[in-house]
């Protein structure tokens, strides 16, 4: 307390009708509130401000004695009551500001009556009270006086109580602690002990404090006042027995509010209350831990056994003996284990460790049946209470994933594809990329045809007896698998990312690029060229039958391509089929049958049907030069006509293909060789347009590079053979073009 040092000072006025009043003055360093739940000392009341006016002038005990503090506060509005008091107990101490004042202010203290109950000391003599006593003549004003004090003292002594047990209880506080710590300061307050401890030790510093109970009797009970630690004691008596009290949600203070008990039984309240917490959290912790005791033993015993069977691998066998000694001081759990001497201190992880020969211990799995039968024996139609029938959650039939799954699934030969997403649709067919065995992906060509159509029927068999017979060449896509049945084709293929017609499309706004168009017109090529190579015409070329498959072009669907004849180099169809941007004029002009003469292999005197269409190995160039077309232009050559006059404009000789040497609108020069390139793909006559090997080795799909050092020195040579030679023939220059190039090639640029 010696740490507050206030200078307070109490002044008792008059008012108006001739009460006195007390106002406190309080200077302090600090401000400290009358919320009990401040930190720090509680604001002073006028008993405080004494107190500590006293302590700090005395430099003794900053407390007064239970005496002067009953009756300072007994009746604080009774300036006699007060005058006496302190004047009686002050009498060593004439510094006192409080008392100083009072002797100062000089009022007429007896010119009110006293309180009957009021409490004196031995010394303190009330004459006036005890010659009523004697005499026994009191005056109706007199008797309702006294009566109106006797219940204003009653009330007044409640309050002093709990003022004074208040105090006592703030100056026992450290006064760093917070309210959230009040408790736990009220708690480590050992009221039985404290008092038994102290009563011995500490009698001089003990004055008799006489409080009034609820009950209206008088009960004297001794404080206890550490001069050492300034700790102050309550009285050890409880007025109840709070052993069988039920405090609920409440704490002691609320418990001690909510049923109107003196501050003085918190100590006894607070007390049973720890007791009862301390109780239930040992309660709790001991559940706890004896279920897991339970799991662990359980886990122990599996491990004990496991331990057993495995008795022949040592090195395991060792490592569960070294794990179950080894103690981790943080996880270890203690363990009783019946079929050992001695306790075993084992890690929780411990038996999780063991590895995969761990199986479910059976006790494990019974407690989880029961817990599942538990679960189940809750009854979902129980009647539910009223409040709750608005909240009723309804159990859904799970979707069912499976079907919905399995409508996912294509079974091709017993083996399961799941479908992904679709790569694209033909005339007759879609395509699915499919996940296989093993997370592979596949392409799913089905195909719907008529069963009973001879004609389909055989020309799928044509493209699978193609696609097999060119299974091993790199250019034409693998099929894997296939399966025809009731009308249903399936082709499990190998899967390309995107089509030519796809790529060329992202490209359509995009200039004009001689190095793309030259890459892809090489790998078209060279899928062709595969095909031509193995004696088959695929007769439907276009972009959408080139796939990428990581990074190289593929060929795909051979749906309408036959394979030519030995020694032939067409074949003749009933049927004009294919896509009419890309077929060759021979593909659609009926042939007449002198025409079909020129075959080795026919019979001369075949009757060929009257509608018959050549079509051979120059008409998938004829396919290609529209694509390479399509590629310069973004267009093939006829795209410009539409329906039957696009068929008749190919037909028609007239119809020249027109080869602009400029592209963009005009911006960008087509190279000549490939301007070269596409005239030779595209002319009429079937019998002139290159083949395949000519145009893989065309100046544009192998450019010429040189350098500039090449052609400074070219054209030095030139001037100095011009200077010599005036004339130059034509060999001469064929010559020495021949010359230049073949140094090209030296040079390997
Ligand atoms: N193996 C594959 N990988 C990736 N995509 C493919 C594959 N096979 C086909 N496709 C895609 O499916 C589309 C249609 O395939 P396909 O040309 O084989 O069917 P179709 O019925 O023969 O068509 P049409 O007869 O009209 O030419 C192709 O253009 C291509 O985009």
């Amino acid at each position: 307390m010696s740490k507050y040092k206030h200078h307070s000072r109490s002044r008792i006025q008059e008012d108006g009708d001739g009460t006195p009043q007390t106002i406190n003055t309080i200077h302090n360093n600090s401000d400290y509130g009358e919320d009990e739940d401040n930190i720090g000392p509680p604001k002073l009341s006028n008993f405080g401000s004494a107190l500590l006016a006293r302590g700090n002038d005395t430099g003794q005990s900053n407390f007064l004695t239970g005496l002067q503090m009953a009756e300072t506060l007994t009746n604080p509005v009774d300036p006699h009551s007060i005058s006496h008091t302190i004047y009686s107990q002050t009498q060593d101490s004439p510094q006192s500001s409080l008392f100083a004042m009072n002797h100062n202010n000089n009022v007429n203290l007896t010119s009110r009556p006293l309180s009957m109950t009021t409490v004196h000391d031995g010394n303190n003599n009330n004459k006036e009270e005890d010659i009523s006593k004697q005499t026994g003549n009191f005056s109706p004003s007199e008797k309702l006086r006294s009566m109106q004090q006797h219940m204003k003292d009653e009330l007044t002594s409640r309050y002093t109580e709990r003022r004074i047990n208040r105090l006592l209880l703030s100056s026992n506080r450290m006064s760093k602690l917070g309210p959230a710590k009040r408790t736990s300061s009220l708690q480590s307050v050992d009221m039985n002990d404290q008092f038994a401890n102290n009563t011995g030790n500490n009698h001089s510093n003990v004055g008799n404090l006489t409080t009034k109970s609820l009950s209206g009797t008088i009960s004297t009970s001794k404080p206890v006042l550490s001069p050492s630690n300034t700790e102050a004691v309550l009285p050890s008596e409880p007025l109840n027995d709070y052993s069988n009290i039920n405090f609920g949600d409440l704490n002691p203070l609320q418990y001690l509010k909510k049923h109107d008990l003196p501050s003085s039984e918190l100590p006894h309240i607070s007390k049973i209350y720890f007791e009862k917490r301390k109780e239930e959290i040992r309660r709790t912790a001991l559940r706890k831990y004896s279920s897991s005791k339970d799991i662990l033993l359980n886990r122990t015993r599996y491990i004990e056994e496991n331990k057993n069977n495995n008795s022949n691998n040592d090195i395991r066998s060792n490592k569960t003996d070294r794990r179950n000694v080894a103690i981790d001081k943080r996880n270890s759990i203690l363990v009783d284990r019946p079929e050992e001497p001695v306790n075993k201190i084992i890690t929780p992880r411990e038996h999780e460790n063991v590895g995969t020969e761990l199986k479910v211990p059976v006790d494990t799995f019974s407690i989880k049946n029961k817990k599942r039968e538990a679960l189940s024996n809750i009854s979902l139609n129980k009647k539910e209470p009223e409040y709750k029938k608005t909240k009723k959650v309804e159990i859904q039939e799970p979707i069912k994933t499976h079907t919905y799954k399995r409508n996912n699934i294509v079974r091709v030969n017993d083996i399961e594809y799941e479908r992904i997403e679709m790569l694209g649709r033909g005339g007759s067919s879609k395509v699915y990329k499919v996940k296989g065995p093993g997370n592979k992906v596949y392409a799913l060509k089905r195909v719907i045809f008529d069963e009973f159509d001879e004609t389909s029927v055989n020309g799928f068999k044509g493209e699978i007896e193609l696609l097999q017979k060119l299974d091993m060449k790199d250019r034409v896509v693998h099929l894997y698998d296939y399966m025809m049945n009731q009308g249903l084709l399936y082709l499990i293929m190998e899967c390309g990312d995107f089509d030519l017609s796809q790529i060329l499309n992202t490209r359509i706004n995009d200039p004009f690029d001689a190095s793309f168009i030259r890459y892809y017109t090489k790998e078209m090529i060279e899928c062709i060229k595969v095909v031509h190579d193995s004696g088959i015409v695929h007769s439907d070329l276009k972009p959408a039958n080139f796939v990428v498959v990581k990074g190289k072009l593929k060929i795909i669907d051979f749906g309408i391509a036959n394979a030519v004849p030995d020694h032939t180099v067409n074949i003749y169809r009933d049927t004009q089929i294919g896509t009419p941007n890309y077929m060759a004029p021979e593909a659609l002009i009926t042939m007449n049958y002198s025409d079909i003469k020129e075959t080795s292999e026919n019979d001369p005197n075949e009757k060929l049907p009257k509608n018959t269409w050549k079509v051979g190995k120059p008409s998938d160039i004829w396919s290609c030069g529209c694509i390479l077309y399509q590629m310069v232009y973004g267009k093939p050559p006829y795209a410009g006509f539409q329906g039957q006059n696009r068929l008749l404009a190919i037909m028609n000789p007239d119809v020249k293909i027109s080869f602009n040497e400029k592209t963009d609108h005009g911006k960008s020069i087509v190279p000549k060789s490939l301007l070269e390139l596409m005239k030779q793909c595209l002319i009429r006559d079937p019998d002139k347009r290159c083949t395949v090997n000519e145009i893989l080795g065309c100046p544009f799909l192998n450019p010429v590079v040189v350098t500039e050092f090449f052609i400074k020195d070219l054209i030095k040579n030139a001037v100095t053979f011009g200077a010599k030679q005036r004339y130059v023939s034509d060999d001469k220059i064929e010559e020495l073009t021949n010359d230049v190039l073949s140094r090209l090639e030296e040079f390997k640029m």
